[in-house]
């Protein structure tokens, strides 16, 4: 297994920044905007996110909320192992809102295929729109694009961007691992 850095530290804060500026250029106050992270990893840069447009840029508290996808894919009853699902905690209403889902890699699209199914449970946003760190490329296998990315990577079958933040992981970086 091989592994090459494909952003550092450094690196991912900038992209952060840029990402909750881009944020701010279409959601202004987030007012009537609510952050939804792909559980388990799309958490953690919803929350920094978050973090950062309250403590850096000054905006109103954001709702943020998680949302847990392992009974809504398409795949589930194929597994054979027993799945953990994570949790969900939405505590504010979806109805009429604007929602980011917010996840570390989009790849094929199937999560989030999965999570448009799963937040209908809360309720009908007037608007989602997708904000992702890393966008493989020419890797979707369903018509879903983020609205927002962070970098773009071209990554071929048998290699995985791995995305790991400090809070968790010890360590802002991302990887494209090959085996
Ligand atoms: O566009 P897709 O093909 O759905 O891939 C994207 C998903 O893959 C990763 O999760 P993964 O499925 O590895 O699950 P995990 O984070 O629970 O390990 C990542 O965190 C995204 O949610
Ligand atoms: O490269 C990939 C593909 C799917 N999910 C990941 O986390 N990385």
């Amino acid at each position: 297994m091989s592994q090459k850095v494909l952003l550092n530290s450094k690196e991912v804060t900038i992209i952060l920044h840029r990402l909750a500026c881009q944020l701010i250029e279409k959601h202004l106050d987030f007012s009537d905007t609510i952050l939804i992270g792909i559980q388990p990893r799309g958490v953690f840069l919803a929350e920094r996110l978050k973090q950062l447009l309250e403590n850096e840029y000054k905006t109103p508290e954001i709702s943020l909320g998680y949302l847990d996808i392992t009974f809504f894919r398409d795949d589930f009853r194929r597994t054979e192992k027993p799945l953990e699902a994570n949790k969900t905690q939405i505590n504010f209403i979806v109805e009429n809102k604007k929602v980011i889902f917010i996840d570390d890699v989009l790849f094929t699209g199937r999560s989030i295929r999965s999570a448009l199914t799963a937040v209908q449970s809360f309720g009908r946003p007037s608007e989602i729109e997708l904000l992702v760190l890393i966008d493989r490329r020419f890797s979707r296998h369903l018509p879903i694009q983020p609205d927002y990315r962070g970098r773009q990577v071209d990554a071929i079958n048998g290699e995985k961007v791995i995305v790991s933040w400090k809070e968790n992981d010890g360590e802002d970086v991302v990887h494209l691992v090959t085996n």
